[in-house]
């Protein structure tokens, strides 16, 4: 019998699914994957492939919401004909959750009635993610009872931070008692970066130290030195750091009250399971490319600033001036022992002009790219653009976190299903 994995990515826009079958001992084998997004801005839309079966940007009536998505994914894969792995909610053995903030977790965890509460809890760090991502927590629950439920942790990666890069310069009292540390996120994507970059390099993950960007809707860097974060952008949530699509990312804590004076009420976006503050709404959600340009895509915004759009010429240029910010620091906590930069994420894997902008600006620490290459970067999980003969590697990573909790899962399945 085909052992079914579920990896299922909640986003605060999208859910997207991939089927695994993950019955032969080597690496789970992807069936199929599935992608409900506009959830925010309706009508949602679908996109599917299995095999030859490909669909793309159907438009969705009546699907609102996580849950709403997620009963449809779940009638989707069940009701299609070809993919016969999957018949039944039954057939799934594992479903892997996508869980941006972990906390002090630091490996996946078969998710119970305490784990669950204890996650709720951390809804409020994370209030773009966790709480979309617990909504189908709940509904595999209810309607697939037969699989075990397993939280992969965004933040988990991130628990080799150093005492000094991950504590903030606050009482220590008050920092200890409510957590307030820096925490991190992307960690699925970076461990994938991590293991993907160190099989390309024919290196040990313990002997790989990479300088990985992680640019997706939500953007972060990572400092990997010996195959482990030694630091990274992201912080107590996934609002510090780099911009990102309505996010600020790094602004003095002050600006806030002299933004509005109603930072520390409630936003009206509370609901009971999670409450967000003025303030949050704000910085997480009424900030970043959509503010400065009026549109989230990054593509859109990188060829309008190349024909001088000023306002998106402006956008692409604080994201350059933030990225090479921690290139350059990152490179000195790596004492410039650097195998490679990676650039992953939609607008890593995508955004060449963005790519040769943060390069451009970090040839003097050796970084030399290949235009022809960086123009096309080909197919694969990894590929080089750098010049030959760089001192430093330069490489584009197809990053994707599904693949990472479904390849976890497998390889720790039966640790996993007694991990309660
Ligand atoms: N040609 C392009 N150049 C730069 N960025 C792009 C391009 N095409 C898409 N993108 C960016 O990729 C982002 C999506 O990245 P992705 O990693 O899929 O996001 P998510 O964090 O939602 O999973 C889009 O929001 C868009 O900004
Ligand atoms: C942590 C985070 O910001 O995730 P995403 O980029 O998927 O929004
Ligand atoms: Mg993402």
């Amino acid at each position: 019998m085909p052992r079914i994995i579920l990896a299922i990515n909640a986003g605060s826009s999208s859910v997207k699914v991939s089927v695994y079958d993950a019955s032969a001992s080597e690496e789970p084998k992807e069936l199929a994957g599935i992608q409900v997004s506009g959830l925010t801005a309706p009508p949602a839309t679908l996109k599917y492939d299995r095999g030859d079966e490909h669909i793309k940007s159907q438009e969705l009536q009546d699907v609102k919401g996580q849950e709403g998505a997620f009963d449809y994914i779940l009638k989707h894969l069940t009701e299609d004909s070809g993919l016969d792995a999957l018949n039944h909610p039954d057939d799934i053995e594992f479903a892997c959750h996508r869980i941006v903030h972990g906390g002090n977790y630091d490996k996946p965890v078969r998710i119970d009635r305490d784990t669950y509460h204890h996650l709720e809890k951390l809804s409020d760090l994370a209030p773009l993610h966790n709480a979309g991502a617990l909504t189908i927590v709940k509904a595999v629950h209810d309607k697939c009872p037969k699989a075990s439920n397993i939280a992969f942790f965004d933040s988990a990666f991130h628990a080799t931070i150093s005492v000094p890069a991950r504590t903030y310069a606050i009482d220590q009292t008050i920092a200890t008692r409510n957590g307030l540390r820096k925490y991190g996120f992307h960690g699925l994507s970076y461990a994938f970066i991590t293991r993907s970059v160190a099989a390309q390099l024919a290196k040990p993950t313990s002997q790989t130290n990479i300088i990985a960007l992680h640019l997706g809707s939500g953007a972060s860097a990572c400092c990997i030195q010996n195959g482990e974060s030694e630091d990274t952008s992201m912080g107590l949530t996934p609002l510090a750091g780099l911009p990102g699509a309505t996010r600020s990312g790094d602004v003095d804590p002050s600006l806030i009250f002299h933004f509005t004076h109603d930072a520390g009420k409630l936003s009206p976006s509370s609901t009971k399971d999670m409450s967000i503050t003025t303030a949050e709404e704000i910085l997480n959600k009424k900030s970043g490319w959509q503010v400065l340009t009026g549109t989230t895509d990054f593509g859109v915004i990188s060829s309008k600033a190349a024909q001088g759009d000023e306002k998106c010429k402006l956008a692409f240029d604080i994201l350059v001036d933030r990225l090479i910010g921690f290139v350059g620091s990152y490179y000195l906590k790596l004492g410039g022992d650097v195998d490679a930069l990676v650039f992953a994420g939609g607008m890593g894997e995508k955004g060449a002009a963005l790519r040769r902008a943060v390069v451009e600006k970090a040839r003097c620490l050796g970084f030399e790219l290949d235009e022809g290459k960086n123009e096309k970067p080909g197919e694969g999980v990894v590929v080089s653009i750098g010049k030959e003969g760089s001192r430093h590697g330069i490489l584009v990573c197809a990053t994707d976190e599904q693949v990472e909790m479904a390849t976890q899962c497998a390889r720790d399945a039966e640790q996993l299903k007694g991990s309660e």
